[in-house]
């Protein structure tokens, strides 16, 4: 699919790299007058930093945040937000994600922000995905499925998870192991391994039916084009195609 990396580099700053590259790739998409759904993670926040400096220069976009956090990043920067309201559909969203398969199918929600995301990037006619090479994966579940659940029904749907054959885990909060981490709609998050999952819509469909999870990190049939950035080359997956140097696409791919 990619061609094999060959940088030689500490793991660490060549990830680092690899999403700063994503995130500036996805800028020479971006024209005047577009309505974006900004991403969340430190892949979208490069791309939310880039595209500052494009504002700042004369771009005219507005946006809408997939969080808290890239909300206050976007004002930092000086991009025009846009409150939800009825109607309201982007033109284009760029977003990360945690893993995504040849079909780019997805893994989200990492850093929280599943719901969000995935609200505004249904409201979005085309979802860009911006990865660092060590996101792409043959069969999403090498990263554990995060799920958005409502805190009373928490014994519930950790039951109902096991029966599924999930594994999962009660996320805590980053800098104290014995408080639970909460989404910014203060529901809990809970990362469930289930190994490599071989029929992810089977799966989203089943999550869905569970009373308590108020969304899966299984995004399907919404990303049409991601940037990978591997070996400093900023390249463009679509559903079941071969990877293609970005630079082939003047428009959106
Ligand atoms: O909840 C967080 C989002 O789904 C992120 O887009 C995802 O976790 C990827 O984040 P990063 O770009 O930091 O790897």
């Amino acid at each position: 699919m990619l061609p094999p990396a060959n940088l030689p580099n500490s793991a660490a700053t060549l990830q680092d790299q690899e999403k700063a590259q994503a995130g500036a790739a996805a800028l020479r998409w971006v024209r005047d007058g577009m309505l974006l759904g900004l991403g969340t993670g430190s892949t979208s926040a490069q791309f939310i930093r880039q595209l500052g400096v494009a504002v700042q220069a004369g771009l005219k976009v507005q946006g809408t945040a997939t969080s808290l956090a890239s909300e206050a990043l976007a004002r930092e920067v000086g991009i025009p937000l846009v409150a939800p309201r009825r109607g309201l559909r982007f033109d284009l969203a760029v977003d990360g994600a945690d893993e995504l398969d040849g079909q780019l199918r997805l893994i989200k929600g990492g850093g929280g922000a599943l719901l969000r995301e995935k609200l505004l990037e249904t409201a979005s006619d085309y979802l860009l995905v911006v990865v660092d090479s060590s996101k792409v994966v043959p069969t999403l579940g090498r990263f554990p499925l995060p799920l958005e659940v409502v805190p009373f029904a928490l014994p519930w749907v950790l039951d109902a998870v096991e029966a599924l054959g999930g594994a999962p885990v009660v996320r805590m909060a980053k800098n104290d192991a014995t408080t639970y981490y909460y989404s910014d709609q203060k529901n809990l998050l809970v990362d469930c391994h289930f190994g490599q999952i071989a029929d992810a819509e089977r799966l989203a469909t089943q999550l869905k039916t569970i009373p308590g999870i108020v969304e899966h990190g299984l995004f399907l049939g919404l990303a049409k084009a991601a940037v990978v950035v591997r070996g400093g080359e900023a390249f463009v997956l679509r559903p079941g195609q071969e990877a293609r140097p970005a630079s082939d696409f003047a428009e959106l791919p």
